[in-house]
């Protein structure tokens, strides 16, 4: 009898054993389900989500305004009844959008050029905004600069110019309106848009990912500091969303994109206008209690990089009883 079952358990351990073996072949050729594929569940809307004239008599600034996502931030803000100010370094940019929005809306989009790095041109930036509109409801600090690199070939001037960009002008931009708007006692709802590798760091875009971390200290910082003077400071983290600024510093030849957006669980690339609805309400009246808050939005790409079974998810269903029969074959071993 014992030699029987000895006999069973040892057939079984060379069945599994041989398919082993040809499984380890078949996931070395990348074999299992397309996670790409996944995306028909999640087909991206479109349209503005809140209601119309969620912002009737508020005024945005929107760094970085007109290009990418800050464009369609702009576009979805303005449809909303906002009158907006886009500012940044490239003026012929800004007014072309401004012009498109607003005749597309008919609220009014004001070009402002401003490069934040530098301190008096923000200053100027606000006097011009507040002879234009008046002190903003709502701030969104969406400048940015970024390339791929490694970093043992970056020059100092190349790390100060994204830092520059991405904390120092996020924290002029904030603290010369912040400033005005404590003076004249006005609420305001800031928000800045960082990265998912904020939060865990990144090889290749290295000032990048050590510069939107400090945004991310100084927003939550000062949602506990300026919460008395009516200010909310939230942050979103995007995960990828095909824009020219992004995808040509980062995946210039577009040799990435198709290994991006198969680790992605939601199976593709996010849209410009996603997450303009999510700014939207995090900068409006339907999240006034909604401040110091981190939200990332990405897909599911983050969890996914995260963890570190989750390879198995090419692993097909055949392959499982596999594995299973030989994880329950080491039972009392
Ligand atoms: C496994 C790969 C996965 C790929 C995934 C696909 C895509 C995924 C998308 C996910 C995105 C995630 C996060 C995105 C974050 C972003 O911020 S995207 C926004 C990007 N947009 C921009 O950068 C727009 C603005 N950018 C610019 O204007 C310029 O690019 C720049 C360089 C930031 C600033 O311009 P400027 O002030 O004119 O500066 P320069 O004088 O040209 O340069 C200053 C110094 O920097 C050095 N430099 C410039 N480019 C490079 C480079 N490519 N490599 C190394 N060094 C560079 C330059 O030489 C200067 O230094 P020196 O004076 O010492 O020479
Ligand atoms: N697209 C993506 O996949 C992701 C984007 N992000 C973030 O989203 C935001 C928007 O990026 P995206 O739209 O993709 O890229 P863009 O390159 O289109 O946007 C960057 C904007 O920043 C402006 N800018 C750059 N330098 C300065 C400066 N010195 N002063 C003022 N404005 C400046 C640029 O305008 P100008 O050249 O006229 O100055 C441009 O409009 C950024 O914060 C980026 O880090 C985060 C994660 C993923």
């Amino acid at each position: 009898m014992a030699a029987r079952v000895l006999g069973r358990a040892g057939r079984l351990a060379a069945v599994v054993r041989s398919s082993a073996v040809r499984l380890q072949l078949r996931l070395h050729g990348s074999a299992g389900l397309r996670f790409g594929s996944q995306a028909s569940f999640f087909p991206p809307l479109g349209d503005a989500m809140l209601p119309s004239g969620s912002f009737n008599n508020h005024v945005a600034l929107i760094t970085g305004g007109g290009t990418g996502l800050g464009r369609a931030m702009t576009a979805t803000l303005s449809q909303l009844g906002a009158q907006c100010i886009i500012a940044s370094r490239k003026l012929d940019i800004l007014q072309r959008t401004a012009e498109e929005i607003s005749s597309q809306t008919g609220n009014k989009v004001h070009a402002v050029q401003c490069d934040v790095r530098d301190p008096q041109a923000v200053s100027q930036c606000v006097d011009q905004m507040e002879a234009l509109t008046g002190l903003p409801d709502v701030i969104i600090n969406n400048a940015a600069g970024n390339f791929v690199c490694p970093s043992e070939r970056l020059s100092p001037n190349a790390w100060k110019t994204i830092t520059d960009i991405v904390l120092n002008g996020t924290a002029f931009v904030t603290l010369e309106l912040g400033k005005r708007l404590i003076q004249n006692q006005k609420g305001a709802s800031f928000l800045a848009i960082t990265t998912i590798y904020a939060e865990s760091g990144s090889g290749f875009v290295v000032p990048s990912a050590s510069a939107k971390a400090g945004v991310e200290a100084l927003y939550k910082s000062l949602a506990a500091e300026w919460g008395r003077y009516g200010h909310r400071f939230n942050i979103i983290q995007p995960g990828p969303i095909r824009t020219k600024g992004a995808f040509s510093r980062l995946d210039p030849t577009g040799a990435f994109e198709k290994a991006t957006i198969d680790r992605i669980p939601t199976g593709r690339l996010g849209t410009p206008a996603e997450i303009a609805n999510l700014a939207a309400y995090v900068s409006s009246n339907y999240a006034s209690w909604m401040s110091g808050a981190v939200i990332r939005f990405d897909g599911g790409e983050y969890v996914s990089l995260a963890g570190e079974f989750n390879e198995l998810r090419s692993v097909t269903p055949d392959q499982w009883k596999i594995l299973e029969a030989m994880i329950r074959n080491t039972k009392g071993s």
